[in-house]
């Protein structure tokens, strides 16, 4: 079966964190808060997250807090939902959600919210289920829910709810495992789960699990470690995480290891990233 390696993940986190100027570092540099919540946070489950300058990450995400409160991906970017919850996700890691002006953050969040109850991401205005839930996580980090209209954004979340059980990311839109787990993390935060149908969803993403072990995102689709992430954490919050092997799929993540640099990929032999890295310590711790 094999293990985690642990120290090998750590060093290639570290690695990325210092790159700056290869491909990698370069294409997702417009995303550059969303790697700094994934790497961090993986350093943090493996219990290494002293290896960094918190001063020096705690400054620099502060640096890219656009004049309207939102967060852009790196400094001088535009504001989106998408990395002001990477942002608010970095400082909790170090517990430093003081340094923020929550007032500012908040009211920035909910500004976002539309008058049937949905979320858009950014002034620009798409609307999605992944809005909601990151505006919902936000405020609920920050303790200002009360800044929003929860009963018209659940209600916008369950017009999303499709026959199959799951969740799209408008009203219609086919069922996803990473539109379900927004829409189930949304309503777990809300206090709404029991509008889930748990046995129809839950069977519906226990056949997410393929014979190898690995979780596709949806019917027919190959098994992506990431999908590992959306799908369990949707089983568990609807408890029925009994409904999948958790062998076999720990033994896919352990398979999508770089054993040599560290690191993992979405599937056996890819590329490693540090999204995937992330997903996959999480799936597996
Ligand atoms: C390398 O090409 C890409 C492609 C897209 C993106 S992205 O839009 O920013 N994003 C985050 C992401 C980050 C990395 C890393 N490092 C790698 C992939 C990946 N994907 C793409 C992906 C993952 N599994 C299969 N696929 C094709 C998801 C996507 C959307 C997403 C964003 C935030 C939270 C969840 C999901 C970034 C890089
Ligand atoms: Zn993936």
């Amino acid at each position: 079966m094999g293990e985690l390696k642990t120290e090998k993940h750590v060093e290639y986190i570290l690695s990325v964190e210092k790159r700056k100027d290869d491909f990698v570092s370069v294409v997702m540099e417009h995303l550059r808060l969303n790697g700094a919540y994934w790497g961090l946070t993986t350093l943090d489950i493996l219990g290494k997250l002293e290896a960094v300058d918190q001063d020096e990450v705690v400054s620099w995400v502060m640096q890219c807090q656009h004049k309207s409160g939102g967060f852009g991906g790196n400094i001088g970017h535009d504001p989106h939902l998408l990395y002001t919850l990477s942002a608010i996700q970095v400082l909790a890691l170090f517990d430093k959600i003081e340094v923020l002006d929550i007032e500012k953050v908040s009211n920035y969040i909910a500004g976002l919210q539309n008058e049937d109850g949905s979320f858009s991401g950014d002034m620009w205005g798409e609307v999605d289920t992944r809005f909601s839930y990151i505006a919902i996580c936000s405020l609920a980090l920050l303790h200002q829910l009360d800044k929003i209209n929860v009963e018209k954004a659940v209600k916008y979340i369950l017009s999303c709810q499709n026959l199959d059980g799951g969740f799209g990311c408008t009203p219609g839109a086919e069922s996803h495992a990473g539109q379900i787990f927004c829409c189930v993390g949304a309503l777990a935060i809300t206090g709404s789960l029991h509008h889930v149908d748990e046995d129809l969803l839950g069977w519906w993403l226990c056949e997410r699990q393929v014979k190898s072990g690995g979780l596709n995102g949806r019917p027919e689709k190959l098994p992506d470690v990431c999908y590992s992430w959306w799908v369990l954490s949707s089983l568990i919050m609807i408890d029925r995480v009994h409904w999948i092997d958790k062998e076999k799929l720990v033994k896919f993540i352990l398979d999508c290891q770089d054993k040599e640099n560290g690191g993992i990929s979405d599937r056996p032999d890819d590329a490693v990233d540090v999204f995937h890295t992330y997903f996959g310590v999480a799936g597996k711790c």
